[in-house]
């Protein structure tokens, strides 16, 4: 059984309700040189809710999460992130400023055990100097002290105690997919971005993700934005779901109302847009 985290070991209240709007992405347009990666796209998030990002291969789904964390500059269009309409910047301000995500392929430190990947997590919270940190010394060794605990809270969270010692390149994939979970949510998101979480994922596999995806969700109340190419999965777990196709957006809405929108349908049974 999950064991209950207490939100108060997480980030402060941000001050916006649940169901407020936490990041509102404004007619964006991306390109590189002459593809036009995504077209005029808007659409909100609200706090608390776990939004789907779907669409066919290549509709700009992975070039979305990149431009909502700062990866990618678009040309056009706004972001803005609790309230603060955004300016250019680098992905650690996204950090930072609450945005955390895991990779399409997985991107731990397969030499570093589980535990220390975790922690990695937690880099953009400290507060005491390199030099402090380095040293073991006085403040540093306390703030390390009280990151330690929410990072095994976490670890007993995610159920992943018998591997806290074990190097990750030494795990299943699917256990590797659990523990870059654990690393995004050391970060302490306000939004947290899921790049294809149950990708390669055999059945049992996507079940306990979706559960921890769901769990989190919940329990933390985080928000979650999420690419995944398993409909059924996207339709459990999504309050709202996002169609993109060729760059722009053509759905909109609960699960339900994009099952039944036409657009949608047309674009994933390949009918010709000319
Ligand atoms: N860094 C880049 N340089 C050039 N073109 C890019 C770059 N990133 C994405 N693209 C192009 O932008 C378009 C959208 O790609 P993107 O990866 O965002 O789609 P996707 O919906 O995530 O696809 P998939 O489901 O296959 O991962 C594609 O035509 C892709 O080739």
């Amino acid at each position: 059984m999950n064991q209950h985290i207490d939100p108060g070991t997480l980030r402060a209240d941000d001050g916006i309700e649940r169901g407020g709007m936490l990041l509102h992405v404004d007619n964006i347009s991306l390109s590189f040189g002459g593809v036009k990666a995504i077209t005029d796209v808007s659409f909100d998030v609200k706090k608390g809710e776990i939004r789907a990002i779907i669409g066919p291969n290549g509709a700009g789904k992975t070039s979305m999460l990149n431009v909502i964390n700062g990866f990618y500059h678009p040309q056009e269009g706004t972001i803005t992130f609790r309230g603060e309409k955004r300016r250019r910047m680098r992905p650690h301000r996204a950090a930072s400023q609450g945005i955390a995500r895991t990779f399409q392929n997985i991107a731990l430190f397969k030499g570093m055990t589980t535990l220390d990947n975790i922690m990695t997590g937690r880099m953009t919270l400290m507060k005491s100097s390199m030099l402090s940190q380095a040293m073991w010394w006085g403040p540093a060794h306390r703030e390390e002290i009280a990151h330690r605990e929410t990072v095994e809270k976490i670890i007993d969270f995610l159920e992943i105690e018998h591997i806290r010692k074990t190097p990750v390149g030494r795990l299943p994939y699917g256990l590797q997919k659990r523990v870059e979970l654990g690393r995004a949510l050391a970060a302490d998101p306000a939004l947290l971005l899921l790049d294809e979480p149950m990708a390669g994922m055999n059945l049992e596999e996507k079940e306990d993700m979706s559960r921890f995806v769901l769990d989190v969700n919940q329990q933390f109340g985080t928000t979650i934005a999420l690419i995944e190419h398993d409909m059924g999965v996207v339709m459990d777990l999504s309050d709202r779901v996002v169609v993109l196709d060729y760059g722009r957006k053509i759905g909109d809405g609960t699960p339900d109302e994009v099952r039944n929108n036409q657009a949608v349908i047309d674009a994933y049974l390949g009918v010709s847009h000319e």
